[in-house]
């Protein structure tokens, strides 16, 4: 299906059709492409060997000479989904490949211009989003076994080996696991609207479910990715241009505009599901953290973000629930607010290791570990978005836990 014809298909009110989610795979891309035509070859050939060629500090050179292709032999979503996919791999390995001491100031026009084409078409920005990192880049080993890590592939990679694909999965796997909740989300608005008390209450019941899955799913992270390798590694090539004291100037994007632009780098922050349960359980956040929770909606595909203006603009669910005063609501309700700050509360520890711990670990070792890639202290205290993360997403799990109801 077309993205514009599921926009115009609106059999329901509200419905996940509508916004273009899947029933099967929520908001990742159902079954992603995984070759683009072969006009496009110089592209895949190089996304397809990333870590190689920026072990080796090969990727600056090998970009400098792929042809200036063109977009228009681009067709439908899922072809413009790759394309981005690649481009962006590739961008933030150009940019990245020589660490936070030599980076650059200038994408070049034959990256460029294909890239920022591809994302005015898509809604998207011009760097690696959520989106692309984890959403449309996974492929079966075997088509028709099950959608278990084992089973699984990233599509592109990045330096990082074992520990990026962990990262990758894990996330992708916290993204199934929340689809019955966004089912529950469609199904509690029905409920508010049709003022169906026991519809809402099962509603309720199964989106606690759904983010206790997630957090159960969050926790393999442990398993599949190695905190020195996230830190050392990996981090940097999330790493964005704005507010980055690497890139204090930004990106020219040659050929597209002379100033530079500042873009946040890829972060979950840009997954759409926790900002859609926020909405919906009537969760609001201090101003500097809406500020930063907000900006990164425009780095959500469009429909996405659509779906979460959406659930604000239809009936308050607390404010019914206070107006009833029916016990089980309050109960169902308070139900779902404290697994949402659980799975925070566990998303913390989860950065309190990968990034905390692993930065005062990577310094201890000093220049011993030999990587390129250790952030200098500027980002250190601060997310791929830029902000400083600990009290950010204190101050977002602390929001979560005031709206109970006593
Ligand atoms: C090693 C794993 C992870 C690390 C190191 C990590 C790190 C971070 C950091 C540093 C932030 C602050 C904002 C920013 O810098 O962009 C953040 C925010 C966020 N992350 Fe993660 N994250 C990880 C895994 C995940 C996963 C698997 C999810 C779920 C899909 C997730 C969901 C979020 C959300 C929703 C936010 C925004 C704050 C909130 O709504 O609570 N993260 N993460």
């Amino acid at each position: 299906m077309d993205i514009n014809s599921a926009h115009q298909k609106t059999s329901k009110p509200f419905s996940l059709e509508k916004f273009y989610i899947s029933e099967e795979y929520g908001f990742i891309l159902p079954n992603p492409l995984t070759e683009l035509p072969e006009y496009y070859g110089p592209w895949m050939k190089i996304a397809k060997n990333l870590p190689h060629l920026i072990e080796k500090r090969q990727l600056r050179s090998e970009v400098h000479m792929m042809p200036e292709l063109n977009i228009q032999y681009l067709n439908g979503h899922r072809e413009l989904r790759l394309a981005h996919l690649a481009l962006s791999f590739i961008t933030m390995g150009y940019v990245w490949q020589e660490g936070e001491q030599s980076t650059v100031k200038v994408l070049p026009r034959n990256l460029a211009v294909p890239y920022y084409e591809i994302s005015q078409t898509l809604g998207l920005p011009p760097i690696l989003v959520h989106a692309d990192l984890v959403l449309a880049n996974w492929k079966k080993r075997n088509p028709n076994g099950p959608l278990k890590i084992e089973n699984l592939d990233p599509i592109v990679s990045l330096p990082g080996g074992e520990s990026l694909r962990g990262f990758i999965l894990v996330t992708f796997l916290v993204e199934l696991a929340a689809v019955p909740g966004l089912k529950a989300i469609v199904q509690t608005v029905d409920a508010l609207l049709q003022r169906n008390a026991k519809l809402l209450h099962h509603a309720l019941h199964d989106l606690a479910k759904s983010i206790e899955k997630m957090t159960e799913a969050l926790k393999q992270m442990h398993d599949y990715v190695d905190s020195e390798i996230f830190y050392t590694v990996i981090r940097i090539f999330l790493s964005g241009w704005k507010d980055n004291a690497a890139m204090p100037e930004g990106l020219v994007y040659e050929g597209v505009a002379e100033d530079p632009k500042a873009y946040s780098g890829g972060s979950a922050a840009q997954s759409t599901i926790l900002h859609a349960f926020d909405e919906l359980l009537g969760i609001s956040h201090s101003q500097e953290s809406a500020a930063f929770l907000h900006r990164m909606r425009d780095y959500m595909p469009p429909h996405h973000k659509a779906f979460i203006e959406e659930i604000n603009a239809s009936p308050s669910l607390q404010q019914h629930i206070l107006t009833t005063k029916n016990q089980q609501l309050f109960h169902a309700y308070n139900e779902c607010v404290a697994t949402l700050v659980k799975l925070r509360t566990y998303h913390i520890a989860i950065v309190s290791k990968y990034v905390s711990l692993a930065g005062v670990n990577a310094k201890a070792k000093g220049g011993k570990i030999g990587s390129l890639y250790v952030p200098s202290s500027a980002l250190e205290e601060r997310g791929t978005g830029g902000s400083p993360i600990m009290s950010f997403l204190k101050n977002v799990r602390d929001a979560t836990k005031d709206v109970m109801i006593s």
